[in-house]
Formats: C-alpha cells, structure tokens, sequence
C-alpha cells in the first residue's frame, strides 16, 4: 500500500516543519518509539580509543616479545585514571619494538601496537631479568597479521557522522547508538496523535441491543490498535448519523490530532454522512486557490473494505498555511474496519511516523482456493494448528511441497465482513487473490500487528 504509506509520510514531513520550534529533549531511557526531531550525529569517535578486541598482549613487530607490563595497561586501570580511557591512552608509554603488554578485551592498546596476539596462542618462558611471550607452534599465521584484533577508534563511527536521519523513529538499536556515541538525551517530535470519530445512530456501548441495534465493536480495540502502532490517542468522539454534525466533528478534530480515523458512513446511501463530507470538502477544495483537502483513495480494490477512503485534509497552522492531516474513514462493517486499518492504515501510520514501508512477505497456501472477484483479505492460520497450539502439540504435517520449518496457511472461519470472530482466531492475514490457488503455491500474507 504505497499509496497510503506515503500520504503517511507527506504528513509527517509537514508535521516536522510545522513542529520544527517544539521538539524536546528527551532522556533515552523515555525516548523509545518516539520520532527524531533533527539529525542524530556521533559526539565522538567511536570506539574513541584503540582497544583490543581479545585478551592476550598488545605486541610491536615480529615476536618473539619481551614483556612490558609498566604503566596502567588495562580496562580497569584506564578506567581509573584521571579522564577516563583517552586520556589514560594518551599517556600510556609507548609500545616498543620487541616489546608485548597485557591486555584484556576492550582495554586500551598503546600506540606503537602493531597487533594483538590471543593468549592462547602464546606461552610465556622466564628468563633471569625478564619474561619472553612466544607464539606456539599450531597458532594460525594469521594472529600476526598487522592491525590483528585491534579495535581502531573511530571505526563505527567519526564524530559528527550522522547516525540517523530526522524523522526515523528510536528503535531500541537506534537509542544503544545514541547513547554509545555520547548522546543522554535525544530531541524528539511530540508523539504522533490520533482521534477517533465513531459513527452510527444504531450502536450502543452497553448491555443487550435491540433489533435494528448493534454493540460497539470500535471503541474498546481501535484505540489499542492505535497505540500498538505507537500512537497517542487523543480523542474518541461518538456522533449520530448526520451531515452536518459529521462536518462539524472532522473539522474540530483535524485541528486536535496528526491523524484521524472515522467508522462507519463510508457508503452511498442518503444515510452514510462521511463519504458525503469528505467529498463535498474535496470538491470545494478544488474549487479553491487553497486547496485545503483531497481525496487520495475512495475506494479499495479488495474485499472486504471496499467503501474506505483516505483523504488529506487541511489543518490551519500559523502564517496562514494549512498542514495535511490524513483521514482514514473504515467502514461500519467490523471485519471490513479492520481489514481496512491493517492495509491502509498501517501503511499510513508508518509514514506518519517514519518506519519504511512493510516487506511483502508470502506463505504457501494450505489447501486449493477458488479464485476470487478481487483480492480478499482473510484472518488465517496455520494449518497445523486449529486454534491456539498448546505448548508442545506437534500439530499436523506440513502440505506437500512446504518446507518443513514453514507452515502453510489457510482461512479460517467466521470471516465475513460483519463478523469480529474470525479475527480472533487468525494468526495473520491472507490476500486471496483474483487466480484460482493450488495447494503449495506462494500467495501474499500479512502478519497479525494486533
Ligand atoms: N447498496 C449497497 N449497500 C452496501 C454496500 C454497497 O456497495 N451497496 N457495501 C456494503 C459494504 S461492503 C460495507 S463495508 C458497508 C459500509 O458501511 P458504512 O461504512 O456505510 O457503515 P454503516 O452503514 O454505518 O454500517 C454498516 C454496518 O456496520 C455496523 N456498524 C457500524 N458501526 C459499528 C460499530 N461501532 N460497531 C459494530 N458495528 C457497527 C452497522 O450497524 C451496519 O450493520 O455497507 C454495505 N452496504
Ligand atoms: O467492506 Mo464491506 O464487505 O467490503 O464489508
């Protein structure tokens, strides 16, 4: 879903610059899944010090080695001195020619160093004054390859690199670099927001529904599915089916939130009030010099979902520009909404806040599928398993044609569009496609992200 991915993504770079004056510093530790709000650079060298990769000797030319073991030589004792390991690299004695001094992993090497050899591969003889290091005979020729296990500083990075662009979001790996290049806190975007506006004069929150009433299917999961793509929500409104109220609730939360999401009156009837309003907006947009809202998708060419539209609406911001805010309205339909948010939505979460775009990914198919009129999005599971696989159960054999470390997928039931049960038992997502299927063959799969 490129399409929606960057629609995401044109948000978030409006979103940057709009919010260029209120990034923040933020300890790593509170900083994790949170957007970059400028370059991310190395504030030294790293490693900032030649260090040895192994424990063994430090060694100047050809061996065998006298032993110098003056001076502080170790992580420990380098440690200890007055500023820490540059400075105590700094004043180390320099190694001589013919010389070899202990070292232990990550410990300074002192210049003069022109390899560090393994303990193992060595053995130490006493002489009357001194201690020669030898290399044993079954040491590889290459322990005394120059450079060998030395770590050089600046090899990862040379201060100022850039280590991250603005706008990727802190991974757990992202914030380890940050903080081994210097960094205690990290400027970040304030956390992308959404809200939601639920709609339906027929839904009700509590107890038993009357015919012609259904219970909300929305309110208790899109707010968790919103978060776990590391979402702020911001608002939950519920409103009746009508136009101008629908009108009314997008244009006051546009102005609350990086992203809204709406259920429900994605339809063409008189009834279905947020197709009409995000058309209407379209329509008077374009009629504008400003134009302040698009259309970018207003129909899906998959089942279910059909009816879902995305569109970029204008948010005010000050000196009289307007800002994208993406609009994503799911359809009514509970099995549709979600289908809906796992293509699209997610796409337009990841732009928004700065992953790149999902992998395809394949599974082979369990069984024979019919083709279908357009591609299908189904909750599947594996076909060894018919539900949650105890721990232990060894489920049934691969199809013919799988490897046996994949499984084969095949829908489960349950899965039409107004239905919520066949979600709860997928394991991820399959795209049937408009082809008939043979069992074994490749087809396009989605992982379960909620
Ligand atoms: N004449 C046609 N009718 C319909 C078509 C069509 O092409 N022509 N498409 C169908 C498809 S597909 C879908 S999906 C729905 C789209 O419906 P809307 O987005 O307009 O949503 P509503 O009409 O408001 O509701 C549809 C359905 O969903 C139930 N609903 C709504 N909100 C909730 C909620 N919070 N929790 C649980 N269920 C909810 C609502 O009661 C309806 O049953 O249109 C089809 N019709
Ligand atoms: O979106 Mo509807 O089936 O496609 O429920």
């Amino acid at each position: 879903m490129r399409l929606a991915y960057d629609t995401g993504a044109e948000a978030a770079r409006a979103r940057s610059s709009a919010l260029a004056g209120s990034s923040a510093a933020v300890p790593l530790a509170d900083a994790f899944g949170r957007t970059l709000a400028e370059d991310l650079r190395a504030l030294f060298d790293v490693p900032h010090y030649d260090s040895s990769a192994m424990d063994g000797y430090a060694v100047s030319g050809p061996p065998p080695w006298t032993l110098d073991d003056t001076g502080p030589r170790d992580h420990a004792a380098a440690q200890a001195a007055p500023d820490g390991p540059q400075r105590a690299a700094g004043t180390l004695p320099e190694l001589e020619p013919g010389r070899a001094r202990t070292v232990v992993t990550g410990g300074v090497v002192p210049a003069g160093t022109s390899g560090v050899v393994r303990r193992e591969y060595t053995h130490s003889e006493s002489g009357e004054d001194d201690v020669r290091i030898v290399m044993r005979p079954d040491a590889p020729e290459s322990e005394l390859e120059p450079g060998r296990h030395v770590r050089r500083s600046g090899r990862e990075a040379a201060r100022g690199d850039v280590l991250a662009s603005a706008g990727r979001p802190l991974t757990p790996p992202l914030l380890a670099m940050a903080g081994i290049s210097g960094h205690d806190d990290v400027p970040v975007l304030p956390p992308v927001t959404a809200a939601l506006l639920l709609t339906g004069d027929e839904v009700r929150t509590s107890g038993t529904p009357a015919a012609g009433e259904v219970r909300d299917a929305f309110e208790v999961q899109l707010p968790h599915v919103l978060r776990a793509a590391g979402i702020e929500v911001v608002a939950v409104r519920r409103i009746g089916d009508d136009r101008a109220v629908t009108r009314d609730a997008l244009a006051e939360l546009v102005d609350l939130a990086d992203v809204i999401v709406t259920t429900g009156g994605t339809g063409r009837s008189d009834a279905d009030h947020v197709r009409a309003v995000l058309q209407e907006e379209a329509r008077e947009s374009s009629s504008s010099s400003q134009p302040s809202s698009r259309l970018v998708i207003d129909e899906l060419g998959m089942r279910p979902g059909h009816p879902t539209l995305l569109a970029l609406r204008g948010r005010d911001v000050p000196a009289g520009t307007s800002r994208p805010v993406p609009v994503l309205a799911l359809p009514g339909n509970p099995l549709a909404a979600l289908a809906a948010m796992r293509i699209v939505g997610s796409a337009v979460l990841r732009g928004l806040r700065g992953p790149d775009p999902e992998v395809p990914l394949t599974v082979p198919a369990a069984q024979d599928l019919p083709a279908e009129k357009v591609d299908r999005l189904v909750p599947a599971r594996p076909a060894g398993s018919a539900g949650p696989v105890p721990p232990g159960d060894p489920g049934t054999p691969p199809a013919p044609g799988t490897c046996d470390h994949e499984d084969a997928w095949l829908p489960v039931e349950h899965v039409a569009s107004n239905m919520m049960r066949g979600l709860t038992m997928g394991r991820g997502w399959l795209v049937l496609p408009t082809r008939p299927v043979r069992a074994g063959e490749r087809i396009a799969f989605l992982p379960l992200e909620w």
